[in-house]
């Protein structure tokens, strides 16, 4: 006699191929219980389409591991695995805060490795540009389909013995949501699972509206475990001299190893919102940004801004930004993914396809981001942060918010102490990871699934000299530019070393999922879509004076920018032409009750520094993008030198 469960698992695919009743039926005795003869210890196997089911019997085979757990994004799933997790030394309760726990990792183990993220497809063209000759590529690693089922099998062949392989189905968007895409990530880190139930949307709710016509993107991820066996840090299992972080964006496939941090493995994120994301909006005519969206709010008239900076550039700052003038009001619908398209009368329409934030940090605080602090203090997993001994947290730019009296562990588990210590107490990539829907001024229509009206688009970097404040594009060709030429001080997100300017076109250089060439033909592309585009802006917070301070204050004031940005949307007549783009006409941009700003000095054009930049990037176009390079950039380049010379 088939259990109850057994017959309800043939009704509801009744209507199916024939493939899973089969299937049912040739493991009838313990079909609840074991999946390739593997125990099943937590959910529900049938609650998996034949497809997805079909998938993750491929990588059991591969990776062999002890127990099988389909995850349901239960609140008690939840908490048996914070309870594993603490038992296992991942994690420890921060008995300060509801719900808040500090993870230390392998301090090999913190940031992306974007020397190790390879996307891979059957010609290299594809996937990257042509650099000139000896010219080394940076704009993304391309490996062969042949390396990479190499490379996947010597490191994932029972890889998961003795562990626990979790499988998460997740959305990413609103589940349901025609802009929302399925994903199944299979891992061996229950921290991971923590972490996807915070970042996505994940378990029952998506399982539901699942069926074996559902396209989802395969995602496998494991920590791994180093050649010679050796776990330097058992409480936080990694490889990093092996990691590996894998692309097939014509398989939908992502395949992760050897690392437990961020962006490396919670796949949802850069991975699949993206770098696969970014594929498959080519090929569907939309476009998958790393951008923060905010709504603002001035006398009444609410606009919607999305927002391109690089990795710890002010994202999350600006996504919850608290105005300091009066009449406005920000409100936050995501701080680091954007997925555009134009709907069907040329507006274009942003969905956050994430559920939570992975934020920064160090910085973060009660004058520089009040919202983030008041978001973060429950049901939040710390990462690399300092512990104190009341049982808090504290990091960089938390000095007047932690009592003298108290007493600071590092991020590396030793004491630390204030005046004396010469290292961070938090790692500088240290990191929040918190549910969207706790932050105080997030959007009403955050899960909007039609998405929200996008009106302006900004780019933006830290250029420590020559880059105003705000600039605005003179057109389309031009914004695409601007994009293309951005350029920012390297941060701690990635490994890159030292404070040097490096080439982040449109903040995406580490997450482009294709050719970069192509994705420039696909932004000027959009020109062809619709007569509403956004304007669009380059804004600098972080240009220096001659004493090394930043001469913006930043923040809260950043509000002072948007303004501008409003009034321009409102076609006000306050746009100076320069030969680089519109600047703020004389007195347009608010600067009320702020003292000490150097306004000329913010806005100054260095007819010397911008030759060479303009120099700069068009030898970076050349050297990098070549013959995959569309001539409007080069056209681009050649307006802006002449006008550049007469300056
Ligand atoms: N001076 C200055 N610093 C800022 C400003 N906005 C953000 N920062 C600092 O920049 C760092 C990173 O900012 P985030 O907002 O977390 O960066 P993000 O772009 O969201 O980063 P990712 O999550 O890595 O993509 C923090 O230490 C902030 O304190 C600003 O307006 N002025
Ligand atoms: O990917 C990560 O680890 C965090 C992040 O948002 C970035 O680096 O842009
Ligand atoms: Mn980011």
């Amino acid at each position: 006699m088939p259990d109850i469960a057994e017959k309800d698992s043939e009704i509801s695919y009744a209507s199916e191929a024939g493939r899973f009743s089969k299937h049912l039926k040739q493991s009838h005795f313990g079909l609840f219980h074991h999946l390739r003869g593997i125990s099943v210890v937590h959910g529900d196997i049938n609650v998996l389409t034949p497809k997805v089911r079909s998938y993750v019997e491929d990588k059991i085979d591969l990776c062999q591991p002890e127990k099988i757990h389909i995850c349901d994004g239960t609140d008690y799933e939840n908490s048996s695995l914070l309870t594993l997790l603490q038992k296992e030394g991942t994690i420890k309760a921060l008995p300060k805060y509801e719900n808040c726990w500090l993870a230390r990792t392998n301090p090999a183990d913190t940031a992306r490795v974007e020397s190790k993220t390879f996307i891979c497809t059957e010609k290299k063209s594809e996937a990257i540009p042509t650099p000139s000759e000896g010219v080394k590529g940076s704009l993304g690693n391309w490996m062969s389909p042949s390396d990479m089922n190499k490379a996947v099998k010597e490191r994932f062949t029972g890889c998961m013995k003795n562990r626990t392989m979790y499988v998460i189905p997740f959305s990413m968007g609103p589940v349901g949501s025609p802009l929302s895409k399925i994903g199944i990530q299979l891992t061996d880190s229950a921290y991971v699972v923590a972490s996807m139930r915070i970042m996505t949307r994940i378990g029952q709710a998506v399982t539901k509206i699942m069926n074996n016509e559902t396209e989802f993107v395969k995602c496998l991820h494991s920590v791994g475990t180093p050649a010679d066996g050796k776990m330097e840090m058992p409480s936080w299992p990694c490889d990093p001299e092996r990691t590996l972080i894998l692309h097939k964006p014509q398989a939908n496939e992502i395949v992760s190893y050897g690392s437990g941090y961020g962006g490396n493995s919670l796949l949802g994120k850069k991975c699949f919102a993206l770098r696969i994301g970014s594929t498959i909006a080519k090929r569907e005519g939309w476009l998958a940004e790393h951008m923060l969206i905010l709504g603002i709010t001035k006398n009444g008239k609410k606009r919607y801004i999305a927002a391109a900076f690089p990795s710890a550039c002010g994202k999350t700052n600006l996504a919850m930004m608290t105005p300091t003038l009066p009449g406005y009001k920000v409100e936050c619908v995501g701080d680091d993914i954007a997925w555009m398209r134009f709907d069907e009368n040329g507006q274009l329409r942003a969905i956050n396809p994430e559920h939570g934030f992975f934020g920064v940090a160090p910085g973060t605080s009660n004058s520089s981001n009040p919202i983030a602090m008041s978001t973060v203090f429950k049901n939040t997993i710390f990462t690399n942060v300092a512990e104190t001994s009341d049982g808090g947290v504290y990091w960089e730019g938390m000095e007047n918010e932690v009592d003298e009296s108290v007493k600071i562990t590092d991020w590396l588990g030793k004491p630390w102490d204030r005046k004396t210590s010469k290292t961070p107490a938090a790692h500088p990539n240290s990191r929040f990871c918190t549910p969207a829907s706790q932050c105080p001024i997030i959007d009403p229509q955050w899960e909007s699934p039609e998405g929200v009206p996008i009106s302006a688009i900004l780019f933006g970097g830290r250029r420590p000299v020559g880059v105003p404040l705000i600039h605005e594009a003179k057109n389309w060709k031009h914004a695409v530019f601007m994009g293309a030429s951005l350029r920012s001080e390297a941060t701690a997100a990635a490994e890159h070393k030292g404070k040097v300017i490096m080439h982040d076109p449109f903040a995406m250089r580490p997450f482009f999922g294709y050719n970069f060439g192509q994705y420039l033909q696909h932004w000027l592309s959009m020109e062809t879509r619709t007569s509403n585009l956004p304007k669009v802006f380059l804004v600098n917070w972080f240009r220096k004076g001659g004493d090394g301070k930043f001469l913006w204050p930043g923040f809260g004031e950043n509000c002072r920018v948007l303004d501008w940005i409003l009034k321009r949307l409102d076609n006000e007549d306050c746009a100076l032409k320069t030969p680089i783009g519109l600047i703020p006409k004389k007195e347009s941009l608010n600067l009320e009750g702020l003292k000490d700003i150097d306004i000329d000095a913010l806005f100054k054009l260095d007819a010397e520094f911008w030759k060479q930049e303009i120099n700069a990037v068009e030898k970076y176009f050349e050297e990098q993008v070549g013959k995959d390079l569309p001539s409007e950039m080069k056209e681009q380049c050649e307006i802006l030198k002449k006008e550049i010379d007469s300056m």
